[in-house]
């Protein structure tokens, strides 16, 4: 059988020690360049990677990802920090680079994807909702990525339900006591010692709540995931983005 050949850009990180792991392991697989901080991108044309799994922090991962289009290697992202201007500039290298294929998954934990997928189901029978993700203290980034996408997937849900902006008397008193607004929904970021990667999405209305709940217990929650990523990004050209596009949900 011919395998994969597999990169990891940041295996020295918590995800990528995990990615490097998991991707040595799986059968069809062969891991051929472990890139840390300092090591040369080129590193990854020499060992011929035909897919390199991204997981460093968002001041690297552009950089990271133009060498990849650039060179014809299909991307696998777990990297957060996405904005529009982000991604345009990054369709762009892949407009130029035809066949070749990135995957940016805002979470890679199979429930986190059902978690977003149920938010936006439910999101058009509640008058409210708030989100709150809670993560182990040393993460880059607040809110997390995966908050950011919830939000923003219930928002477009209630816009398209023709829902208007819900209710809010209360005048924070302190800076911050509200969260950080994405799209209308409130966002709240836990930063705790001994948490891993949590995420809840409270839906209310008159006399009911309903709570969606999502807990990464380790890092391996997350390998499944990224090597369907893996797997799959090769045969979709061009951006995908979120890991549901390679999951039979609706199956
Ligand atoms: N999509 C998902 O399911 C998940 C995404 N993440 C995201 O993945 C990213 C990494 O998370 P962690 O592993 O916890 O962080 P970490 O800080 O443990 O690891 C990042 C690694 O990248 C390295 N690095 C930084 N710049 C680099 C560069 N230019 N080239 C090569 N290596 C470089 C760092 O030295 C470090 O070893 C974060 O953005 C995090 O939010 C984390 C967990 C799950
Ligand atoms: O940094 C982390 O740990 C995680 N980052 C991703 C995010 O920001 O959503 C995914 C998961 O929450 C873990």
């Amino acid at each position: 059988m011919k395998k994969l050949r597999v990169a990891v850009i940041g295996a020295r990180g918590r995800m990528g020690a995990e990615a490097v792991r998991a991707v040595a392991e799986a059968e069809d697989m062969e891991l051929v360049a472990a890139i840390g901080r300092g090591d040369a991108l080129t590193e990854l044309v020499d060992a011929g990677a035909e897919v390199a799994v991204e997981l460093t922090h968002p001041d690297a991962v552009m950089g990271n990802l133009e060498f990849c289009a650039r060179h014809g290697i299909h991307g696998v992202v777990g990297t957060t920090g996405w904005t529009s201007e982000r991604l345009d500039e990054l369709n762009g290298w892949l407009a130029d680079s035809p066949g070749t294929g990135v995957l940016i998954a805002p979470n890679f934990g199979i429930g986190a994807v059902l978690t977003m997928r149920f938010a936006q189901q439910a999101a058009r029978f509640f008058e409210s909702v708030e989100i709150v993700e809670l993560h182990h203290p040393d993460k880059a980034d607040a809110p997390s990525g995966t908050a950011v996408r919830t939000a923003q997937l219930i928002a477009g849900a209630r816009r398209e339900a023709g829902l208007a902006a819900q209710p809010d008397a209360t005048s924070a008193s302190l800076a911050g006591a509200r969260g950080a607004d994405v799209e209308g929904v409130p966002v709240h970021a836990v930063r705790l010692r001994g948490l891993v990667a949590h995420q809840e999405v409270l839906f209310g209305d008159e006399g009911e709540i309903f709570t969606l709940r999502h807990d990464s217990m380790n890092r391996g929650s997350f390998m499944p995931g990224v090597l369907l990523g893996v797997r799959r990004v090769g045969g979709v050209p061009g951006l995908t983005f979120g890991l549901e596009h390679f999951m039979e949900l609706d199956g």
